[in-house]
């Protein structure tokens, strides 16, 4: 189970975790996985895939009266983690008004339908369910069948060859309208699967599990289970979503909204840097979807210009109070700084920036104290070592420090070792003309006014952590003074 405080707002597991002993006294078949210690409380063993099962199945049934098969050989969803992710889906439907008559798609349901079935019995979605594995449909099929959600779920079996993910569905109903569409894709590639996991020949050929049977590695804290279609596809997650991107391009609001799972951090840099490409006609938004010691994220867009990605979750974002009028200032800043702005809504700002302006006074200061200061301080500074990370961007090279040069950021921090720096610079070259630098850090700042002051609260879309502190800062040292 995740964290409590990692978890949705709105998750009931957040405040209130599987009371296991209670549990273990109303269902029979999940006793059998549990333990009674001398203290009187009672202990599960997430290590065993069948325990894991037992506890998917037993929470389905009380809390969602959902009477659900997970054969083995197959991934068995975590109930809290689907639930984080269909509830931050809500919170953008709500955001947009669309709370009635909503449709989702589910790509790759597997065998449980698991995001289906949660969706339609908790929120009163309607589904269309897809898989390429026709043994997942038949078996998500009997399970839609069996709670009787015919009329909200329906299952189809696409072609998993086929490169395209969505348009073969879309395009075969002309006269639907979808809210949003989900995703939990096949993670890797199949280098990674062979040294990730093993065949587990006791269920099937095309069965894996990540519990070596050998020394080498510690054993995984909650066995997994796969099948190869769920856990691997040609190119992995990126190559996956990557598709439904190109798909979404096509589509544009034929579907509102593109969500999907990211099971790995390093897929959201080149899943990112697809979607800027995009510029002004995408908006896009990560948020983190945590179960237990597992990361993983939840990355959404849309193409529809009345839609907004801005939620009323603000877990990951840093606030400020400055005075009145909040919105016009930080325009005038952001512009000052060589930022872009556009308005998503009256009073949310989409702020992009394509070189670090906002630490450049300290930084010329400190690259001209370098150049400039007196020979014997220069010849202590020779006799340092230094450490040197060198961030080779691409932008558009105004903020040189010469006519030729592209040096625009450096700076420097003690290190344990008295004798030794770290240097971190940045430089830029100038690009050939028509040539679009990408933003280096994208923020979405949401404006709300009180009777006497406004507060601003900023959210990471891409780039790193730092920028988006540092420009924080400066503009409260810049909005508060
Ligand atoms: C990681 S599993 C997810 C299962 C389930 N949605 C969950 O979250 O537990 C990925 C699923 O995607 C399916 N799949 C692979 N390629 C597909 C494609 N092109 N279209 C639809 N489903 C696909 C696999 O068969 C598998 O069931």
């Amino acid at each position: 189970m995740a964290q409590g405080n990692e978890m949705h707002p709105r998750n009931p597991y957040r405040d209130k975790p599987p009371d296991f002993k209670a549990l273990a006294i109303e269902y029979p078949e999940f006793r059998k996985f549990c333990q009674y210690v001398s203290n009187g409380k009672v202990t599960f063993d997430f290590r065993k895939d069948a325990a894991v099962r037992c506890l998917t199945q037993t929470l389905l049934k009380k809390d969602f009266s959902l009477n659900v098969n997970l054969p083995a050989g197959h991934l068995v969803p975590r109930v809290a983690q689907k639930l984080n992710y269909c509830l931050l889906i809500d919170d953008i439907l709500q955001a947009n008004s669309l709370t009635s008559n909503v449709v989702g798609i589910d790509i790759g349901t597997g065998t449980s339908c698991i995001h289906a079935l949660i969706g339609a019995r908790h929120f009163g979605w309607k589904f269309v369910a897809t898989d390429g594995d026709e043994n997942s449909v038949q078996v998500a099929h009997e399970n839609v069948a069996r709670n009787e959600m015919g009329d909200s779920i329906c299952v189809v079996h696409v072609n998993p060859a086929v490169k395209t993910v969505l348009m073969d569905v879309i395009n075969s109903m002309p006269d639907s309208e979808f809210s949003f569409c989900m995703c939990n894709p096949p993670f890797f590639e199949k280098s990674d699967k062979e040294e990730r996991f093993c065949e587990e020949p006791s269920l099937s050929n095309e069965t894996y599990s990540n519990n070596f049977d050998f020394d080498m590695r510690s054993a995984p804290h909650s066995e997994t289970i796969a099948s190869s279609a769920e856990l691997y596809v040609e190119g992995g997650e990126v190559a996956f979503v990557n598709r439904i991107i190109d798909d979404s391009v096509c589509l544009r609001d034929r579907i509102k909204f593109y969500t999907t799972m990211i099971g790995r951090k390093s897929s959201l840099k080149p899943l990112l840097q697809r979607l800027e490409r995009f510029g002004e006609n995408v908006k896009f938004l990560v948020h983190p979807l945590n179960q237990g010691k597992t990361k993983r994220w939840m990355l959404a867009w849309t193409f529809a210009k009345e839609m907004t990605l801005n939620t009323a979750l603000k877990n990951s974002s840093i606030s400020f109070q400055c005075p009145k009028p909040g919105l016009v200032k930080l325009m005038q800043e952001i512009s000052r700084l060589g930022g872009r702005w556009s308005q998503e809504q009256p009073s949310v700002l989409v702020a992009e920036f394509k070189s670090v302006t906002w630490t450049n006074q300290r930084a010329r200061r400190k690259a001209n104290a370098l150049l400039f200061e007196n020979s014997a301080k220069r010849a202590r500074w020779n006799t340092s070592s230094v450490a040197c990370e060198a961030m080779m961007g691409n932008g558009d090279g105004k903020d040189s420090y010469t006519n030729s040069g592209n040096f625009v950021y450096s700076e420097s921090f003690k290190t344990s070792d008295p004798a030794a720096v770290d240097t971190s610079s940045q430089a830029y070259f100038p690009l050939p003309s028509g040539v679009t630098p990408r933003p280096i850090v994208k923020l979405r700042i949401q404006v709300d006014p009180d009777d006497k002051c406004d507060t601003l609260s900023f959210e990471l879309i891409s780039g790193a952590k730092q920028h988006l502190h540092q420009i924080v800062q400066y503009l409260k040292n810049l909005l508060c003074r």
